[in-house]
């Protein structure tokens, strides 16, 4: 391959990754376009981080093949490095070392840098500037982890978990500034435990478990379904008698009251389904107040592939 001309920022075939008898990575298949924004989902020890660092270079894969940008992570990590940005789980830099002291040192290393002022002020640090690394709060140790992997005018970024721990300001802030990185064909890899952060932003998904993919395609593929898989929502009364509702309802259809006085409907939702719901709630006197027929979440979707018990 041709580095110059692979157009993908990633592109792995049969990626395969063992911890002693433990698979964590197991035959994935991954392709990036620049400019992409790809988002890797999954439950704890699914497999997400051991995938990106291979991509990475921090890891090499026992199986398979990666190209980022055409280069091999590994061998060729000194020609990709200056090209990638990494902002790795839980951040991390020396307790003391000052805000804009630890952007500068890194700017240093890269040689067209952003400007570090710039950059501390978008990402609303500016007032943090001279403060401690340990004495930052954790969303401020995050975004200054995320300046530091965008200082170098990266080509493609790896961002695991960028917002996980901020505020809903501070996670808007750097929605924004992911937004506008895809706008400006940077590709992103992005693993996530928040469900609407990957179905608002990202272009793909990709749902991994035990180390393999589950699902692949834009978030209007996975969570689109057919009228088997739609629901309806509606609020009413609180405790409704939904067993002769269900009598009524087509087979394989469940009703849930999943909060007081918010009704779920799930199945095939068709014309004569929802005439049947009013029908029940004008027979209790109730009203159908909200009553919205929409797609499964892509939450839904998830907690369906990967089950809905705790991992440890
Ligand atoms: N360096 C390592 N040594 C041994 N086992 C590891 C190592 N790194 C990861 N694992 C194991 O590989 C599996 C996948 O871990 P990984 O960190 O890739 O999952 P993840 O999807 O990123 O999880 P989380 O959402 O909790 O961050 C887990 O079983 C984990 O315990």
């Amino acid at each position: 391959m041709n580095p110059d001309v692979d157009s993908a920022a990633v592109r792995a075939r049969g990626l395969t990754k063992r911890f002693g008898g433990n698979t964590a990575v197991s035959e994935i298949d991954l392709h990036l376009a620049r400019g992409e924004m790809l988002a890797l989902l999954g439950p704890n020890g699914a497999g997400k981080t051991t995938t990106v660092e291979i991509c990475e270079g921090f890891l090499r894969p026992d199986a398979g093949q990666v190209r980022v940008l055409g280069l091999d992570p590994v061998d060729q990590s000194a020609r990709l490095r200056p090209r990638i940005g990494v902002m790795p789980q839980g951040g991390g830099a020396y307790p003391g070392v000052r805000t804009e002291e630890m952007l500068r040192l890194v700017a240093a290393c890269c040689a067209e840098p952003l400007d570090p002022s710039w950059l501390l002020d978008i990402l609303g640090l500016d007032g943090v500037r001279t403060t401690p690394y340990k004495r930052l709060s954790g969303g401020q140790q995050q975004r200054l982890s995320l300046a530091c992997a965008l200082v170098g005018r990266p080509e493609l970024v790896f961002l695991d978990e960028p917002t996980a721990g901020m505020d809903a300001h501070a996670r808007n802030l750097v929605w924004e500034l992911m937004s506008a990185l895809r706008a400006d064909g940077v590709g992103v890899l992005l693993t996530t435990h928040l469900m609407d952060e990957a179905e608002t932003l990202s272009d793909r998904v990709m749902i991994i478990d035990h180390g393999r993919v589950l699902a692949r395609g834009t978030p209007e593929e996975l969570t689109s379904g057919d009228e088997e898989h739609r629901e309806l929502h509606f609020r009413s009364r609180p405790g409704l008698d939904l067993e002769p509702l269900l009598t009524a309802l087509p087979e394989g259809c469940s009703a849930l009251e999943v909060r007081p006085g918010q009704y779920l409907v799930r199945g095939h939702i068709d014309p004569q389904t929802v005439s049947t719901v009013t029908a029940w709630c004008a027979r209790h006197g109730a009203m159908a107040d909200e009553l919205r027929i929409g797609r499964r979440s892509l939450e839904d979707v998830f907690l369906e592939l990967t089950g809905r018990e705790l991992r440890a």
